[in-house]
């Protein structure tokens, strides 16, 4: 298997094109989910490497800033092709060092180029204004610029995707990058290196390092090179970021934690609910920002939505991501099983059911079963905190508004979804969530061709949608007079 990744398993930094170690020589380990194994190690870079990589990125944005919006977008196509022509090898790459199923890695591999190539085509939109002018003597234009170097860390939920989302918009923009993997999941970003080469991106233009956190962390705030910062992970570090980045006033867009309702209303048809409440939890053993913390199913429909829901959990394959035919892979570490077995035993000690799962898969490791909990209620843990793993808690509610109060019922506001056969109810309650992204009789919702986001603490920004270059451009007034006008 790792002979085919090899190409794109890169045990080292790419810093102003070149590949490298870090200074100290020193190195972290990089295990595969499903083994407990080792799969290899990358560089544990620090705040001197990072430095660099910013210098670097600095240098190569004073050329690359300069080429054409047609230039960037022929790039972002190469990259596509590139990405897709390798699929099936960075899928196996993702799988193994993150652990979810080949079939949902094929799809994130899938859904990078998608944003890639949506990328290649805003390249050539990202359009300024002529405005109508006051002054019958001048002209009011407003230009729209790359805003210079930028920097992205992401998590290890979605390695490849995240980044995807980052670097398009980035090089579509005229922008240059410093990119930081998460430490468990680095492989998935260090191929973006490789491909990068491939297509023949300049040197400087993506640069990757791994490492200590905290100090690539600490050098991206505090260094004035770099003027903006795009993060996707937990709510704790993004507000970290936030404030350590105040220090030199950049640009943040921040994706951040979720607490994800689905309503089911008496009304809704039944079986397609169960479909989309299988997609909206499981999908990357639940470990998605997106995925469905909390159902709030409607009394009368209540107990048949919790046996299918049920039984349909069960029928979930649980195994290692590269076998034919696992649904659910292992969760990314023994510490988000131990997260996910406290928000059980804090459940049935306050009265909740296990109507399926509810424990470690024989498989060991950090397999776990497909989870429901009937029987929710709002003084249990995962009314409030994140549970990122396979665990379905259902509440039971009787009426529209006391429905949408409990979804509101949260400091996140990252995705929703509701199932609802009656289009009055429909709008009434997507006008009453307060989150960024509602799925009505869909469980599945992100593409590149819409804004991914969150209002409240869920973040900042939003990525996808002609909206997702804006952050990586800054808007330059331009006042004309004199010249015979
Ligand atoms: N919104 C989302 O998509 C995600 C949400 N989460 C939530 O967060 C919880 C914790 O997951 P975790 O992986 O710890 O998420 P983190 O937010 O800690 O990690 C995300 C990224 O931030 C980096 N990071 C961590 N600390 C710092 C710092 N001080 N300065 C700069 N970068 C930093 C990590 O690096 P390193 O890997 O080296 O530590 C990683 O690259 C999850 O259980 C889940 O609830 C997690 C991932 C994604
Ligand atoms: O969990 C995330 O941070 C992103 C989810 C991506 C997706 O919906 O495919």
């Amino acid at each position: 298997m790792l002979q085919k990744t090899s190409h794109f398993m890169r045990e080292a930094n790419l810093i102003d094109g070149a590949w490298v170690q870090a200074d100290s020589g020193k190195t972290i380990d990089v295990i595969n989910p499903a083994t407990g194994l080792r799969l290899g190690t990358v560089p544990r870079a620090g705040g001197a490497e990072t430095r660099r990589a910013i210098e670097a990125a600095h240098t190569a944005f004073q050329s690359f800033r300069k080429t054409s919006a047609l230039e960037r977008s022929k790039l972002l196509r190469k990259l596509h092709d590139a990405i897709m022509d390798n699929q099936d090898a960075l899928a196996e790459l993702l799988t193994l060092e993150q652990g979810k199923s080949l079939t949902e890695s094929k799809g994130e591999i899938a859904s990078s180029a998608a944003y890639v190539l949506w990328f290649a085509e805003e390249a050539r939109r990202a359009y300024g204004d002529v405005v109508p002018s006051p002054w019958a003597d001048r002209r009011v234009l407003v230009t729209r610029e790359p805003v210079g170097v930028i920097a992205a860390i992401t998590p290890w939920n979605f390695p490849s995707s995240m980044l995807s989302r980052k670097i398009g918009p980035a090089i579509a923009a005229g922008c240059t990058a410093v990119v930081k993997p998460a430490s468990q999941t680095p492989y998935s970003g260090l191929a973006w290196g490789a491909l990068c080469e491939e297509v023949g991106m300049p040197k400087g233009v993506v640069n990757i390092v791994t490492g200590s956190a905290g100090e690539i962390g600490d050098e991206i705030c505090a260094n004035p090179l770099v003027k903006k910062i795009t993060f996707t992970g937990s709510t704790e570090v993004g507000k970290l970021l936030i404030e350590k980045s105040a220090s030199t006033v950049k640009k943040v867009s921040m994706e951040l934690g979720g607490n994800a309702p689905f309503l089911v209303f008496d009304d809704a048809d039944l079986d397609r609910a169960v479909e989309g409440a299988i997609a909206a939890k499981y999908r990357n053993s639940g470990q998605t920002c997106v995925c469905t913390n909390r159902f709030f199913v409607q009394a009368g429909i209540h107990d048949a939505f919790v046996d299918k829901l049920a039984a349909a959990a069960k029928k979930l394959k649980v195994g290692p991501g590269v076998e034919d035919g696992v649904q659910q892979g292992p969760l990314i570490d023994v510490k988000a099983v131990e997260k996910v077995e406290e928000f059980i035993a804090d459940a049935v000690a306050k009265g909740g059911k296990v109507v399926s799962g509810g424990k470690r898969h024989e498989l060991g490791g950090s397999f776990f079963e497909p989870t429901v909990i009937a029987g929710a209620t709002t003084g249990m843990k995962f009314m409030t905190e994140e549970i990122f793993g396979p665990l379905a808690p259902v509440f039971k509610f009787d009426k529209e508004e006391e429905a949408v109060a409990l979804a509101n019922d949260t400091e996140f506001g990252l995705a929703c979804y509701f199932y609802t056969g009656d289009l009055g109810r429909a709008f009434r309650v997507m006008e009453g969530l307060k989150y960024g992204m509602v799925g009505v009789n869909e469980g599945i919702i992100t593409t590149p061709e819409a804004p991914f986001g969150g209002v409240k603490e869920s973040g900042l920004g939003r990525e996808g949608g002609h909206q997702g270059i804006d952050d990586y451009l800054d808007t330059k007034y331009v006042c004309i007079g004199g010249l015979g006008l």
